[in-house]
């Protein structure tokens, strides 16, 4: 059995083991490296415009944030200290401070909403460009390269591998940008009036908003990892096994599945537990550090005191520093930690962006084993002729066809028969370039393959592989796809000559009508049918059958085989059967055993004691 994508391996019977797909392997126990960053860094100079916009606008709203924070504490104890005096209070200007604070407070209101709609605008768009790269990388692999990946493991790159590095900019760079310019602004702010007291306030700060991300991430990117690769591997294995269901309901297994999914799911809690433990370790020393900088201000700063009636509130060296200062610069270190507080677990979080991007990159980096040539630099087929000369393929190391060569005039059918696993849908699967053969030279009107672009090579021939796929489309559309110009006359007409009229008019939608997923809600005979169809609206020169009549009774394969035959007039075709069924109206006949062309030969040229002979013998 062959199909253009093969599902993973099935497990082994004795034991549901765990079969993880080979993409998961990428994931490695050693912490990645900060470079493998590099291509998300590049990505965002694509978006500077809206990034750069809102990490301006972070920094304003947190500069409004921490000089409202320093004024109104200053305004406070300067407005309580003036009203000890009469003369005071009337020397007091109270308009200019309540404006700033005004001020202020509107600008860090404003700031912030603009902050936020720039920086998700930014971040949106940027994941929207790293999703399209994503599948620019992945549309050139073939269907046989991605068949290692797994659909719950390629999901889980395109959505939350993709989402992990979301919050890269959001909540790893701009915060970090603006923790920064925190510390800056509050050591400034508290350097004006006393540089000793800026100077402890500053260390307190650098080490809470840079020891304490470290250690996080340090301590937390591995867990980070085991996170990302452990929820992973869950969703991929749950939406794997759920896929199969009813084969593990029928055996008795799906109890023993579950227990398994518990398992890893238990795993996976204890990651989220050991994370919220580093966590909660993280704010507790963040907040110690807080308690210890403001305690080292506030002592030195009572220190240096000097008493309440000074109105110079500047201290010159050697002179004692204004009391009413206080309250500015504790509320300023208060209003800088405020900026520092969600760095540990955003640089905690870190490992997951850098593991995520890993992922990405290990599958960005997949070279598609087709490669195309440009249009312009493509060569054009002159006819349809198909020339196999001396064609090896293998898998992995198993060779699968040997030195075979078969030729195929424009316009002539051909049935290729032969034992299952002798190689006859690998040989398809090299026709489409699917598969890259080891040796040999194929020719599509005198061109080789190779030298065609892909739009050249897609519209030459059309392919049924004996997996059909209904895609979430109405039926129509999914007839469509081959031939997107066809009226509904046409695909009626096709279903109809297929033997699927009867089902079309049940359908309460008739074209229109939606499958189930993945064409559920069709018999396996419709659904091949329906496959058939598709290949046999389209208009390529050159048709590939694998199998269409599987599956069918003798009166539904007879009618399919002169619908097949009627639809590929002047056309080529090579139809792969294992049923002995209409042979005698095909051209040409060829057997395939063990990877090698046994027999070739036309119905009237077949010697009578041939394989091919006495297959015929049993379609009459
Ligand atoms: N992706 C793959 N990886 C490894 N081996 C493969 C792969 N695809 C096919 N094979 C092996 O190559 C051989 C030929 O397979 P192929 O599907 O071409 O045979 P077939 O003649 O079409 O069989 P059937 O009539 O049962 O569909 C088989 O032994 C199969 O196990």
């Amino acid at each position: 059995m062959s199909r253009a994508i093969r599902k993973p391996a099935p497990d082994t019977p004795a034991a549901v083991t765990a079969n993880e797909p080979a993409l998961s392997e990428a994931y490695s126990e050693q912490r990645p490296r900060l470079r493998e960053l590099t291509p998300y860094l590049a990505l965002m100079r694509e978006h500077r415009g809206w990034l750069g916009i809102g990490a301006l606008l972070a920094l304003i709203t947190l500069l409004a944030a921490t000089g409202l924070l320093a004024l109104s504490g200053w305004f406070l104890s300067a407005t309580a200290v003036a009203g000890l005096s009469v003369a005071a209070t009337q020397a007091f200007n109270f308009f200019t401070p309540a404006a700033g604070v005004r001020g202020l407070a509107l600008a860090r209101t404003a700031g912030r909403y603009g902050e936020r709609v720039t920086t998700h605008e930014g971040t949106l768009r940027l994941l929207a460009s790293l999703r399209r790269r994503l599948f620019e990388a992945i549309e050139p692999l073939s269907p046989a390269a991605l068949q290692h990946a797994g659909q719950g493991e390629l999901m889980t790159r395109l959505g939350a591998d993709v989402d992990a590095l979301d919050s890269l900019y959001v909540r790893v760079l701009i915060p970090s940008l603006v923790a920064v310019c925190a510390i800056l602004a509050a050591g400034t702010l508290i350097g004006i009036f006393a540089p000793t007291l800026a100077l402890v306030a500053v260390i307190g700060l650098v080490l809470t908003g840079g020891l304490v991300p470290w250690l996080a991430w340090w301590r937390g990117s591995r867990d980070a990892m085991r996170h990302q690769s452990s929820a992973s591997r869950l969703r991929a294995r749950l939406l794997e096994r759920l896929q199969g269901l009813g084969e593990l309901v029928i055996y008795g297994r799906w109890n023993e599945e579950l227990e398994r999914l518990a398992e890893q799911q238990a795993e996976r809690d204890s990651i989220e537990r050991a994370q919220a433990r580093r966590q909660a370790l993280a704010s507790w020393l963040s907040h110690s550090l807080l308690g210890l900088t403001l305690a080292g201000v506030a002592l030195l700063g009572v220190m240096q005191m000097a008493p309440y009636a000074n109105n110079d509130m500047t201290m010159h060296s050697g002179e004692l520093l204004d009391g009413r200062l206080m309250a500015l610069f504790l509320l300023a270190v208060l209003g800088a930690f405020e900026a520092l507080a969600p760095l540990p677990l955003a640089w905690q979080g870190l490992g997951r962006c850098l593991s995520a991007a890993a992922r990405l990159n290990s599958v960005q980096a997949n070279t598609p084993a087709a490669q195309f040539p440009n249009p312009s630099e493509a060569a054009t087929p002159v006819g349809h002729a198909l020339e196999i000369e001396q064609l090896s393929v293998t898998h992995g190391d198993t060779p699968v066809l040997e030195e075979l060569s078969l030729t195929l005039a424009a316009g002539e059918h051909l049935a290729l028969l032969g034992p299952s696993g002798s190689g006859k849908s690998t040989l398809l699967d090299v026709l489409s370039r699917f598969h890259i053969p080891s040796a040999g030279r194929i020719t599509l009107g005198g061109v080789a393959l190779e030298s065609l672009d892909e739009a050249t090579l897609r519209a030459s021939f059309a392919v049924c592989p004996q997996d059909t796929h209904l895609f979430c489309a109405s039926y129509a559309d999914n007839l469509r796809l081959a031939a997107p110009e066809a009226s509904d006359e046409a695909l009626t007409r096709m279903l109809e000559s297929l033997g699927l009229g009867d089902w079309l008019a049940r359908q309460p939608q008739g074209l229109a009508g939606f499958p189930d997923e993945g064409g559920r809600s069709l018999s396996g005979g419709q659904l091949r049918r329906f496959g058939v169809a598709r290949a046999l609206l389209s208009p390529a020169p050159i048709v590939l059958l694998d199998e269409p009549c599987e599956g069918l009774d003798r009166t539904s394969a007879e009618q399919v085989m002169s619908a097949i035959l009627a639809a590929c007039e002047g056309r080529s075709l090579i139809m792969i059967t294992h049923q002995p069924l209409g042979l005698e109206r095909f051209a040409r006949l060829a057997l395939l055993e063990a990877g090698r062309l046994q027999e070739d030969a036309t119905p009237t040229t077949l010697s009578r004691d041939s394989r091919l002979a006495s297959l015929m013998e049993r379609t009459a």
